[in-house]
């Protein structure tokens, strides 16, 4: 069936729809990963976006349910150059087009994703819809000023408590849509795991005693989430804290920091990332359109890692308060697992916390 995206600044490109045909609005964003779009897909902090993938042909290996980042299909809408219908790969269960259906989320193909892409990189990130129907230019404008995603963490986080064993450290979670491979990379190191929404009082996190805090990725602007970092302040240097992402945003927001949109955002898995403490390049995993600035950081926050693209700040610690958060994706999935150490990092600094008290 044939469909179009229709891009805020009136651009249009024509294609065919697959998975499940409905009309979709999004904020349109795009990964220049090769592979791991299961992973994409599933990455609660795509809640709200249409993703758009620049590698030209997408579904080849097949969906399995091992390597899936949560419990359904998070993004949007799905646009790629070319869906491959004929998968081939031994963990394949099904194809792309069929788990799009299932999660009742729409596919676009055949279009140039490498020119969109060129589109968003000049422009800036943009809303769009993809529709099946022919709609009049006014009613394009309604459908896209109406959409907002200011609540996208309350529909990603999970709705109750969860406990995780372990037989080591404690450590609370502060889940805002987190990505699995963050609950597997703690597990792999034995940590116990209490996962709380994100609505969750600092009182309530504070009486379950745990060793530290993690602060996990997540959907939309951190301003939009100014009563999580009233909570986040009153934990601040009563117990350690870390983060990924949104997380470390939220953090650097609790601090006194302040955040801002990047003109497209860094999505997909070669970002080079430069640890200031080692001087070493590490390629990293990326999905993100906020960043922290670095003007205006208060004292005692220390910068420790620098995007070598665009410079912007990849890592942050304050020693006094335990604090040591990041922007990129040590958990990969999808991406290199150069960064996998972060999380020894992350431990290194709650024991050392514990020490001090
Ligand atoms: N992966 C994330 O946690 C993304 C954080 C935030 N939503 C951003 O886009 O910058």
């Amino acid at each position: 069936m044939k469909a179009q995206l229709i891009l805020e600044n009136g651009t249009i490109f024509e294609g065919k729809a697959f998975g499940h045909v409905k009309e979709t609005v999004g904020e349109v964003v795009f990964n220049t990963g090769m592979t791991g779009y299961q992973e994409i897909l599933t990455d609660p902090s795509y809640y709200g976006q249409i993703v758009t993938m620049t590698y030209p042909l997408v579904g080849n290996y097949g969906i399995n349910l091992d390597d899936i980042e949560s419990d359904s299909v998070k993004v949007k809408g799905f646009i790629v150059r070319e869906n491959c219908d004929q998968p081939n790969n031994w963990r394949c269960e099904f194809e792309l087009d069929e788990y799009l259906k299932r999660n009742k989320v729409i596919g676009l193909e055949g279009i140039d994703t490498r020119a969109l892409t060129k589109i968003i990189r000049n422009h800036g990130t943009m809303r769009g819809i993809i529709t099946v129907r022919e709609l009049t230019d006014s009613l394009v404008k309604t459908k896209l000023e109406a959409y907002s995603n200011t609540n996208a963490v309350r529909e990603v986080t999970p709705a109750a408590k969860k406990e995780i064993a372990g037989e080591g450290i404690h450590i609370a979670m502060m889940d805002f849509g987190m990505k699995n491979n963050i609950v597997r990379s703690f597990q792999n190191r034995g940590c116990r795991m209490t996962v709380f929404p994100a609505g969750t009082k600092a009182a309530e996190i504070l009486d379950a005693d745990p060793d530290g805090v993690f602060l996990s990725n997540g959907p939309g602007d951190p301003k939009d989430l100014m009563d999580v970092v009233e909570e986040i302040k009153a934990m601040v240097g009563k117990k350690p804290i870390t983060g990924i992402c949104l997380g470390h945003q939220l953090l650097a927001l609790a601090l006194g920091g302040d955040t801002e949109k990047l003109k497209f955002g860094h999505r997909g898995a070669n970002h080079p990332v430069k640890d200031l403490h080692t001087g070493r390049v590490m390629i990293t995993s990326q999905n993100h359109g906020y960043v922290v600035k670095q003007e205006g950081l208060p004292e005692g926050v220390e910068i420790t890692h620098l995007n070598l693209n665009d410079q912007t700040v990849e890592g942050l610690r304050h020693g006094e308060y335990g604090i040591y958060s990041i922007q990129f994706h040590p958990e990969a999935c999808p991406g290199p697992h150069d960064t996998d150490p972060i999380f020894d990092e992350f431990i290194e600094v709650i024991r050392n916390f514990g020490l001090k008290g």
